[in-house]
């Protein structure tokens, strides 16, 4: 498609993804180079639209272009000269921009100053904040001034009064405000709001799995052209009381090295690793009780039907299957089976709903986003060392799936009771300790809703 009154000097390619812009007919923000002319550093303008926020005429031949800079990763812009039509150029290129995109404007955005080790704000200051104003969508910015203020803003705030939450920080940040969608009375229409994250803290395993972007700028863009999407969540009773997770829940050595290791805080994420190390020395022991409404067991059934999913969404993307079609159930719910394991020499229990809990550790490389049920990766301690490290080795990938010494569940529900040994043990949920006591997990099909680009929650081969 031509735009420019010189033949192909402004032209978008085939697919209508990629705009190119000859130099004549540019003018881009100024470079200050001492060695050379601003003539010679003067490149051609190769634009995939997909980082195109906004588009301002300047007159009836003219416009400026402000994008996300690819490389940089900030934002810029560029004056495009010479078109035949500036308002029909404009009109082109922020519809095949934001083709299929929420069109949602205001947002809440929490940030947890602490997140990150104190970078939070610096992050949306510096990367996220700017992606947001140049696509001109309102932020109403709060800063967290103590744990749980985050749930207790998303409690008590009318709902109407904005389109989306973002939050600002790690997932700890992430699960309190899921947490106070989930303590509101209207917790059903309120899970319809969308909850996104921006990579403020040390885990941020939400952004990760949503987007598969680690830069900050990257996954505000995702969200600034996002489409609405569910994930499943599941709820966890404890003590007569319900909380929501969206990640994972756990208990064993990666629970204790995770949240056991506050003394080392200084030490950033590392730190958990040193607390994994030093357990692997001391060789402590976790019992626990389990009963799990199980769906399947079987690793081999489990590859397949996720490899049928896979098939399945990677056609679709391509215009194949429809979205009912990708809906149909994997699993014939109706060979669900009780199981109930009694275990005193467990290394991990890991239960979880997205594949990645951090971006270097697919832990459960068979779960989809929205499947409507629970994987569970269990590790005995018999041998300790040799089956933690040979797992560990190859969680990265996801190739552990295939080892011998883990078990690997899909279910639809579970109840969970820790059995006291005498060490001092830790229990996670989403990052954060909750007691050390029993609690039932249940499956939440879809219940929780977010912005992600159509290729977001991305699955790989297994
Ligand atoms: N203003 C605040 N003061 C103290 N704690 C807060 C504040 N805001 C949020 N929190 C809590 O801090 C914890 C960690 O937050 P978050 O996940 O955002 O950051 P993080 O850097 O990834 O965390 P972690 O320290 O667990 O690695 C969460 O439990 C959250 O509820």
């Amino acid at each position: 498609m031509q735009f420019g009154f010189i033949e192909n000097s402004i032209v978008l390619d085939e697919d209508e993804r990629i705009l190119y812009v000859h130099k004549s007919c540019l003018v881009l923000p100024t470079i200050v180079n001492s060695c050379c002319s601003l003539k010679e550093l003067k490149p051609d303008l190769l634009l995939p639209l997909k980082y195109l926020l906004r588009v301002d005429t300047v007159d009836s031949q003219a416009v400026v272009l402000h994008f996300l800079s690819p490389s940089t990763k900030k934002c810029s812009h560029c004056t495009v000269f010479s078109l035949n039509d500036a308002i029909e150029f404009r009109e082109s290129l922020m519809e095949k921009g934001y083709t299929g995109a929420h069109g949602f404007k205001r947002f809440l955005v929490l940030i947890n100053p602490f997140g990150g080790q104190g970078k939070a704000k610096q992050i949306w200051q510096q990367s996220a904040s700017p992606v947001f104003q140049t696509a001109h969508l309102d932020c109403q910015v709060i800063f967290t001034e103590y744990r749980n203020h985050a749930r207790s803003i998303v409690r008590n705030i009318d709902l109407n009064t904005l389109d989306a939450i973002l939050s600002v920080g790690g997932d700890g940040l992430f699960h309190e405000c899921l947490n106070g969608l989930g303590d509101r009375k209207d917790s059903d229409s309120a899970f319809e709001t969308p909850l996104c994250m921006i990579p403020g803290g040390t885990g941020n395993a939400f952004s990760y799995n949503a987007t598969q972007q680690t830069h900050p700028a990257l996954v505000a863009l995702e969200i600034v052209k996002g489409v609405k999407k569910s994930f499943d969540l599941m709820s966890f009773d404890q003590n007569g009381s319900r909380s929501y997770s969206f990640l994972s829940a756990n208990y064993g050595i990666i629970a204790d090295s995770d949240v056991g290791t506050d003394n080392l805080r200084f030490m950033g994420e590392n730190r958990a690793f040193l607390g994994f190390f030093l357990r692997l020395l001391q060789k402590p022991s976790w019992n626990c009780k389990v009963e799990m409404e199980v769906v399947s067991s079987d690793r081999n059934e489990i590859r397949k039907n996720y490899l049928q999913h896979l098939q399945r969404t990677s056609v679709n993307r391509d215009g194949g299957f429809a979205d009912n079609i990708i809906k149909l159930p994997l699993y014939n719910e109706e060979n669900i089976s009780r199981v109930n394991l009694d275990i005193n020499d467990l290394s991990v229990f890991y239960a979880g709903l997205l594949p990645y809990v951090a971006a270097d550790m697919r832990v459960f490389p068979a779960c989809h986003v929205d499947d409507g049920l629970i994987d569970i990766a269990v590790v005995r301690a018999n041998p300790f060392r040799k089956s933690l490290l040979s797992i560990f080795t190859c969680v990265e990938s996801g190739e552990h799936f295939y080892s011998k010494y883990l078990s690997y569940y899909k279910v639809r529900s579970f109840r969970f009771t820790p059995i006291n040994t005498g060490h001092h043990h830790f229990f996670v949920l989403d990052g954060e300790e909750y007691p050390f006591e029993p609690f039932e997990c249940r499956a939440a099909p879809s219940l929780g809703t977010t912005l992600a680009s159509q290729a977001g929650f991305k699955l790989l081969s297994l």
